[in-house]
């Protein structure tokens, strides 16, 4: 197990990924409603990296490099462009700049959301490892966020425990984190 990051401070990437929402047609909801349901989650001091930008490949996988590589991001969060219209790529972006993909992620968000709605098989979201980053897609309903972020969270510590990421302390009372090894 590669040694966790505990004294480096906790940095999260919120990345809207919206053709509309980019050019200001309508507000962001999805990155504010990411931005709060984490710090309802997480009891550890952190600091956002916030972008909205529109659903192209390539701006998208510049987008996740820079938050891992250089804004040094220990989760990256997606949220947008997991659909099957031609313009949803945020999946292929993600698996593009990752190294090991974790299908694990995408397979609970949508069996959870199928309870809530019978198009939650619409989305391809998925998560992947960049060097000591966890990147998590998220739909972009922005109803969506609460409970795919609540189904995943419980193991996101201990992920970035095992890849070398900053140490993530949970409020208990809302999202009790699940380390094996602890
Ligand atoms: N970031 C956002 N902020 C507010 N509402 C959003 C956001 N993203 C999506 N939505 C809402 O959820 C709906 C479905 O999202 P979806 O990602 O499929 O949008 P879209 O049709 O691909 O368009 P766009 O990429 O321009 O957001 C949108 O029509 C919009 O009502
Ligand atoms: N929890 C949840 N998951 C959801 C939805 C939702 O409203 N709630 N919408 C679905 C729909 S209608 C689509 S098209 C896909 C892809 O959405 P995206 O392209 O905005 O990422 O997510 C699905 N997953």
């Amino acid at each position: 197990m590669t040694t966790p990051g505990k004294n480096r401070p906790l940095r999260i990437g919120v990345v809207t990924v919206s053709d509309r929402a980019s050019r200001g047609v309508y507000e962001d909801k999805g990155g504010p409603a990411i931005r709060a349901e984490l710090d309802r989650i997480i009891a550890s001091t952190w600091e956002p990296v916030v972008r909205v930008i529109p659903d192209d490949l390539d701006g998208i996988k510049d987008t996740l490099a820079e938050l891992a590589d250089r804004e040094g991001c220990d989760l990256i969060v997606t949220t947008g462009g997991t659909g099957p219209a031609p313009r949803d790529v945020t999946p292929e972006a993600t698996e593009a700049v990752c190294d090991k993909m974790m299908p694990g992620f995408g397979e609970l968000m949508r069996s959870v959301s199928l309870a809530v709605v019978p198009t939650a098989i619409l989305s391809r979201q998925t998560a992947g490892i960049r060097g000591t980053s966890l990147i998590v897609n998220l739909p972009g309903k922005p109803s969506a966020i609460h409970d795919c972020l609540m189904a995943v969270f419980p193991a996101i510590p201990y992920c970035l425990d095992l890849i070398g990421g900053a140490w993530i302390d949970t409020d208990p009372a809302v999202c009790q984190a699940f380390r094996p090894k602890a």
